[in-house]
């Protein structure tokens, strides 16, 4: 029951994510563009200021990130990068998933005997989740079960994701429990992965001059200089797609997927799995092997518009195993209706607007990759130099 209702009420958050991003980005009086307006007009404010010798994006990406989910999910919004909201959240997040991230729990899971020393890392991980659950439970869970019970206020009227969440814990479908492990979820697997891939494609972008043109006349082909690029033009937009599917191709943000367990014992190319053993999944390589892929280690968004045009980042229907950025199945992501508008979009507007290069004395940006137990992300956040383009 649990899990299902989980499932449920992530569906419901992640429909009306996507309900908001479509109004906000097709119809401009909607109250919901202005976080991801604002949040862009303020990532063109950024780069602004360091046209000539190049910014760090990243910050700013983040703050955009935050403002689309927490105005989709509680109705609230972040001021600027120095809003110390957003540095209280921002700091518990980056501190949840550096411990995340840490190979610590992973040997004593797989090396029982080792667990005992692993007190101190669980001591820690125990105190960080009792602070943040506090801090997210007083701030977004209860500030927003007080509006829906103020007087005068239209119950009926829900607004952002957290109500219905919370309307379906009234009626007992989910439990308070349920309730605080959304909120806290959406902090790590909708804004983080988000994050390392918006990062990972400016950078092949960036590094690819060539793309980048083609991106950019791609738009100015469909859309003409002044037709704005909304979530019902990307798929009048293939170059672009294949640039993001590219991405994810080669710089899997969750390289491994999330570990799975099986219920029953299983046989698999010749091996039986005996029931209830830690399954990990290999996305990346499978993405990445030599034998499935033409010339795998280069950034090619073309091969997804040549030999593999039919291949999609799915999570059901026609899906091609050698590509789960998201994973498949029943346990996939659900953010992946969100996450790949977003991307688009992103991308899309930079391009559009800005020629993007490396910092001046710099051939190309360093893509090198930081690995941690379940993520892959760039290891050097990028210092990005952007040339406005004049319509
Ligand atoms: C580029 C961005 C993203 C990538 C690459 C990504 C990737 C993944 C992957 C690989 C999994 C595990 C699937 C498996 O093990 O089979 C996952 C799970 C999940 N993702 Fe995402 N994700 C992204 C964005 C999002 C967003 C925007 C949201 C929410 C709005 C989200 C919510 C979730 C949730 C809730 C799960 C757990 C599902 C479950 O356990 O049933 N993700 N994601």
């Amino acid at each position: 029951m649990a899990v299902s209702a989980r499932r449920v009420a992530f569906a419901t958050a992640a429909s009306l994510a996507v309900y908001w991003l479509l109004k906000s980005f097709l119809h401009a009086p909607h109250p919901a563009l202005l976080p991801a307006a604002a949040a862009l007009v303020a990532v063109a404010i950024a780069v602004g200021a360091g046209l000539g010798a190049g910014v760090v994006v990243r910050r700013r990406l983040q703050l955009m990130l935050y403002n689309i989910m927490y105005r989709m999910m509680f109705d609230a919004r972040f001021e600027s990068v120095d809003d110390p909201m957003f540095v209280e959240a921002t700091k518990f997040n980056s501190e949840r998933s550096r411990l995340a991230q840490s190979f610590d729990y992973n040997y004593g899971d797989f090396i029982p005997i080792l667990r005992p020393f692993l007190r101190g890392y669980l001591n820690k991980c125990r105190d960080l989740q009792t602070r943040r659950l506090a801090f997210f439970n007083a701030n977004y869970v209860e500030k927003r079960r007080k509006v829906m019970e103020t007087p005068g206020e239209d119950k009926n009227k829900l607004r952002c994701a957290i109500d219905h969440i919370l309307a379906a814990e009234k009626s007992g479908e989910i439990t308070p429990e349920n309730v605080i492990y959304i909120v806290e979820n959406i902090n790590v697997a909708a804004i983080e992965t988000t994050l390392w891939s918006i990062e990972w494609a400016l950078a092949e972008v960036v590094n690819h001059p060539d793309v980048q043109r083609k991106v950019r006349g791609e738009i100015r082909d469909v859309l003409g200089d002044d037709e704005p690029i909304t979530e019902s033009s990307i798929s009048k937009l293939p170059y672009l797609q294949a640039v993001i599917k590219e991405t994810l191709r080669l710089h899997s943000p969750i390289p491994l997927l999330v570990p799975h367990m099986n219920l029953e014992e299983a046989s698999l190319g010749g091996y039986t799995i005996p029931k209830g053993s830690k399954v990990v999944v290999n996305a990346w390589w499978l993405a990445n092997n030599p034998e499935l892929w033409e010339k795998p280690e280069e950034f090619c968004p073309e091969r997804f518009l040549g030999e593999e045009s039919n291949v999609d980042a799915t999570v059901g229907g026609k899906v091609d195993f050698r590509f789960l950025p998201f994973g498949v199945g029943r346990r996939s992501c659900p953010g992946i209706i969100l996450a790949l508008p977003i991307l688009a979009l992103i991308v899309g507007k930079l391009v559009r607007s800005f020629e993007m290069v490396p910092p001046p004395g710099v051939d190309k940006l360093d893509v090198s990759e930081k690995g941690g137990q379940f993520s892959l992300h760039i290891a050097n956040h990028s210092v990005v130099a952007f040339h406005p383009i004049s319509a």
